[in-house]
């Protein structure tokens, strides 16, 4: 972010401020052996899919480990991601977002108006990603979304699109573990996925002169389907507990990955599985760095809960709505400091 001689952008309501003092790392947030997905045993693999479903009903987050994505993988995006981040704002800059391209380096996000304490590098999956030109309904063109990639460090491509083959064979596993514990087909969801908008985050949290006060991101849900998430030994990946609202603190775990439901989960369950707040507070003396997988449908994707689920006991709770034009309109709030809320799920709830 380069020198911040005005911090006020970054500064916090009240309400939103983190607690340092009151930070509980609870036990509760769930930690779950893939390993059963490597043996045949389906009575391992239906006590799997059942903890799995466990963790999306009471928490909307857990952690993995044995997920098969190879540690040398992941420690390899982590050296490129901190080269680069080192590197000056000039240097970075050569590969810095605009309106026309939203992937590249920025260090100017804001969540809910307030400017987050960090910088990101984005990149998508699927080159070229296609996404709707406008949120406007009637709109029909379309625009093509293309990666920028940074000359230093030299190996930054190839580490991150290695580790992105890895952790999108992990995000079809659990599409899969999820739709089973629906009570669905195995690949009732993956077809959506088959020109997927899945983008890749690098996140840099660099120390910060006022923790009290200020985030690495707001409190926010994620819209996708699932996130996918590695994050260091630092911590401060803080959860909305559903019982309570207390934020709770995800503990660092090695080589373990972060998964939670996103709100377009949420909407195929009907809300069996809600899509949860977290936020990302900073500290004073480690720069924190992290790297979600945002694994999101393809732009056509009609949203809405899926037949299956829904009867007369349980009718659907949200109108159809499009991926795609959602997709936009919160690419398009990005770039302006709107002062009404983005576009959100909930605006396209029935009425009771
Ligand atoms: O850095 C983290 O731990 C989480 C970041 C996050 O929630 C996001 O980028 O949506
Ligand atoms: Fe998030």
């Amino acid at each position: 972010m380069g020198e911040v001689v005005d911090s006020s952008a970054f500064i916090q309501s009240t309400e939103h401020r983190p607690k340092p003092t009151s930070t509980l790392e609870a036990e509760g947030i769930p930690l779950i052996d893939l390993s059963a997905l490597n043996s045949s045993n389906s009575d391992a693999i239906a006590s799997l899919v059942a903890e799995i479903g466990d963790a999306c009903e009471k928490w909307g987050f857990f952690q993995v480990i044995n997920h098969g994505v190879p540690l040398e993988c992941r420690e390899k995006i982590d050296a490129v991601s901190r080269k680069f981040f080192g590197q000056s704002m000039e240097e970075k800059s050569r590969v810095r977002r605009d309106q026309l391209n939203p992937m590249g380096y920025y260090d100017g996000e804001h969540t809910k108006n307030v400017r987050d304490w960090k910088e990101v590098f984005d990149f998508v999956v699927e080159v070229p990603t296609v996404i709707p030109a406008s949120p406007e309904p009637g709109d029909k063109e379309l625009t093509m979304l293309h990666n920028q990639w940074p000359e230093f460090p030299p190996n930054f491509r190839d580490a991150c699109e290695e580790y992105t083959r890895e952790t999108e064979k992990l995000s079809y596993k659990l599409l899969e573990l999820i739709s089973l514990s629906l009570g669905l087909p195995e690949s009732r969801f993956n077809n959506f996925f088959k020109d997927q908008t899945s983008f890749l985050r690098l996140n840099y949290y660099p120390r910060c002169p006022i923790p009290h006060l200020a985030l690495g991101v707001g409190h926010h849900k994620d819209a996708g389907a699932l996130t996918v998430l590695a994050q260091d030994d630092v911590g401060g990946l803080e959860v909305k507990r559903k019982t309570d609202g207390e934020w709770i603190r995800v503990k660092p775990t090695p080589d373990a990955y972060i998964v939670n439901v996103g709100d377009i989960i949420q909407v195929w369950s009907n809300d069996k599985y809600e899509s949860v707040e977290h936020r990302v507070t900073v500290n004073s003396e480690r720069d924190r760095f992290s790297i979600p997988f945002f694994f999101n449908p393809t732009h056509y994707t009609v949203l809405e809960p899926v037949a299956e689920l829904v009867n007369e006991e349980n009718p659907a709770k949200y109108k159809a709505f499009n991926w795609g034009k959602f997709v936009s309109a919160r690419n398009l709030s990005n770039f302006k400091k709107l002062h009404v809320e983005n576009i959100q799920i909930y605006h396209f709830r029935k009425s009771e």
